[in-house]
């Protein structure tokens, strides 16, 4: 089972595999050496040979027992280096490829299982190349040499010894792709219970409250059970493949040693070849019986290979057409297809901040539009309010902002330049996003302040604070910004860790702040306060910023500078706030809705 597309996964540590695969051959080779000088050694004393003409023999045979075990350590020490690098490249690929898919992929998947994918999966790909590849190579190799021998010394035996050697890695081939099949349930299984226990875990709080627990800890063991179904079924294959293989092992020599004993009868081999030809026949299986405790590895790395290999070529999917052209942020520029705005060296200083341009955006395998042909600009330096009903589109837009969602038809221009050249890697200097539910990192306030501005001073750390109207963390007595704010922030209260997050987002300094409901913990009056320091701090060059709000309620967004009302996607109205409430349309009804409660 050598499979192509598994061994593109060991990317530049595929040529290191050889080593491990010449260490395997030399340690057959000092095998084999063995083999024969024990065979001469054997010979010699039946035959009552001097004992000088053994010398020859015993030094090999001495030499290879001292080799051996070196060599193994050589060879040891090699399969942990070559899989340990493998193993560190492919979770880097798999963290690129998740970070370039976007928050968008990972909403269609679960978090568990792509854990599962990235420690397990992985894990399972060391033995299948440090392991059985390897082993596959020196099996071949070495058995496909020594069968030559033994029919170079007598063909009959060889042919044999040859055939019986076949049928070793050949009959199992017979329920290869029942073996693939169950390898694929048993990970399955896996992979969801640990979602699972991972979503248990993380909703423990919520589950409690609930009073869910003990129906929770039923599914969890129903999915126990299906796991432990699947590992039998997998387990009962594999051994009645490891029975038939170790029959074939003991067969192998068995027959090899009638069949020369015959030929020794029937006088067309010498009786002092038998030694030789039977040492050797055990050498031709030894390497066999070897590759056979790998089996397992084979299969499980398969079957996980399969998934990385799935996510990978989603993700360069998926970038390729955020990537196609890209240019940085910082003014690179690259040919832009198909009419599209390209990145110049102004973007930066434009006057326009935001452009959307007939944008219109479709979820994969959606029937209709998350956001249909939408046209508008936002002034660099303007404070604008996004607002619509729950499903209108405007965290889809906060999306295409950062460019993880790229516009089906036409564009999104940020500063200047296209979204679809700039991908989320050029976005992602000129937005900085804060969500609803932002994450915040186990450590101190100060730890995850540094996270985006490493040189950042503690009087820059302060100031950032205050800006974001959170200056009641650095109280002394809490220990200021050396406060520990717990696993996810749960020694903050709400508003706290979303104002956290605003002062993480202003260190940024980058032109767009775009809040994704980010303020929805406080109450409206220090909202209100706080999106009015926004408006007035500057960016470090002395800059306005641009602020994005995405509200759903309507107070924050009194002062904005321009109000855009997204319906079913559609921009239904935009102006500002007293314009739109004289004109009596959708922000009129949203705004009676919402005082009259029916929205929150
Ligand atoms: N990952 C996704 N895959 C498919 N459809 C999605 C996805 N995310 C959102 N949608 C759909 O896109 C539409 C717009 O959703 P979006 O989250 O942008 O609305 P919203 O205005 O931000 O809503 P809310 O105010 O409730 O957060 C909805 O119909 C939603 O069901």
């Amino acid at each position: 089972m050598i499979h192509f597309r598994l061994l593109r996964l060991a990317g530049t540590a595929t040529a290191l595999l050889s080593a491990i695969v010449l260490a395997g051959i030399a340690l057959s080779a000092v095998a084999i050496a063995q083999a024969i000088a024990t065979a001469a050694l054997f010979t010699g004393i039946v035959t009552g040979a001097a004992l000088e003409s053994l010398t020859v023999a015993t030094i090999v045979f001495t030499g290879a027992l001292l080799v051996r075990p070196v060599l193994s350590m050589a060879r040891e020490l090699t399969v942990h280096a070559v899989a340990g690098r493998i193993k560190v490249q492919l979770r880097s690929r798999i963290l690129t490829a998740e970070i370039t898919a976007g928050p968008l992929a990972s909403s269609t998947s679960r978090s568990g299982e792509r854990q599962s994918l990235l420690v397990d999966a992985v894990e399972n790909l060391e033995p299948y190349f440090g392991r059985y590849l390897p082993q596959l190579v020196v099996t071949f190799v070495t058995g496909g040499s020594l069968v030559a021998a033994l029919i170079m010394i007598d063909p009959v035996v060889g042919i044999v010894v040859g055939a019986i050697a076949l049928a070793v890695p050949f009959i199992p081939r017979f329920w290869d792709a029942a073996l693939a099949g169950r390898g694929e349930q048993h990970w399955a299984a896996y992979s969801s219970l640990h979602a699972d226990v991972v979503d248990s875990i993380r909703g423990m709080p919520t589950l409690k409250a609930l009073g869910a627990v003990h129906l929770r800890r039923q599914q969890l063991s129903a999915a126990g059970d299906s796991l432990l179904t699947a590992t039998l079924s997998q387990l009962k294959l594999s051994l009645v493949e490891s029975g038939l293989t170790s029959f074939f092992l003991v067969a192998g020599p068995a027959v090899a040693l009638l069949v020369g004993a015959a030929r020794v009868s029937s006088g067309e081999l010498a009786p002092t070849s038998l030694f030789l030809v039977t040492m050797l026949s055990f050498e031709v299986f030894r390497p066999f019986r070897d590759l056979s405790q790998y089996w397992h590895a084979g299969y499980a790395g398969v079957s996980a290979g399969n998934r990385i290999s799935a996510l990978l070529t989603n993700a360069e999917h998926a970038g390729s057409g955020a990537a196609g052209g890209a240019a940085t942020a910082t003014g690179v520029t690259a040919a832009a297809p198909h009419g599209l705005t390209s990145p110049h060296p102004a973007a930066h200083h434009s006057d326009i901040a935001v452009r959307a341009d007939s944008l219109s955006f479709r979820y994969p395998g959606a029937d209709s539009d998350a956001l249909h042909n939408l046209n508008f600009t936002i002034p660099t330096g303007s404070t604008v309010a996004i607002v619509g009903e729950s499903g209108s589109g405007k965290s889809t837009f906060a999306s295409a902002m950062l460019g993880f969602a790229q516009p089906t038809t036409g564009e999104l221009v940020i500063a200047g330049a296209s979204t679809a050249l700039l991908g989320h890697e050029g976005c992602s200097p000129l937005v900085s996003l804060v969500a609803q539910d932002p994450v915040l990192f186990t450590g101190s306030i100060r730890h995850n302040l540094q996270l985006v501005a490493p040189g950042a001073s503690d009087s820059d750390l302060s100031r950032a604070l205050f800006d974001a109207g959170a200056e009641e963390l650095l109280d002394p007595s809490r220990s200021g910004l050396d406060a520990p704010v717990g696993d996810n922030g749960g020694l903050l209260s709400g508003g706290q860790r979303q104002r956290l997050a605003i002062t993480r987002a202003l260190l940024r300094d980058s032109p767009i702040l775009l809040l994704d409901e980010a303020s929805s913990a406080l109450d409206a009056r220090r909202e209100n306060a706080i999106l009015e320091r926004l408006r007035e701090t500057r960016r470090a060059d002395g800059s306005a910023r641009t602020v994005i709000v995405i509200a759903h309620r309507l107070a924050p967004i009194r002062s904005a500078d321009l109000v855009l009302v997204f319906e079913n996607g559609c921009l239904a109205e935009s102006g500002t706030y007293d314009d739109l409430i004289a004109r009596d349309g959708v922000l009129t009804r949203l705004h009676a809705a919402q005082t009259s409660g029916v929205l929150a």
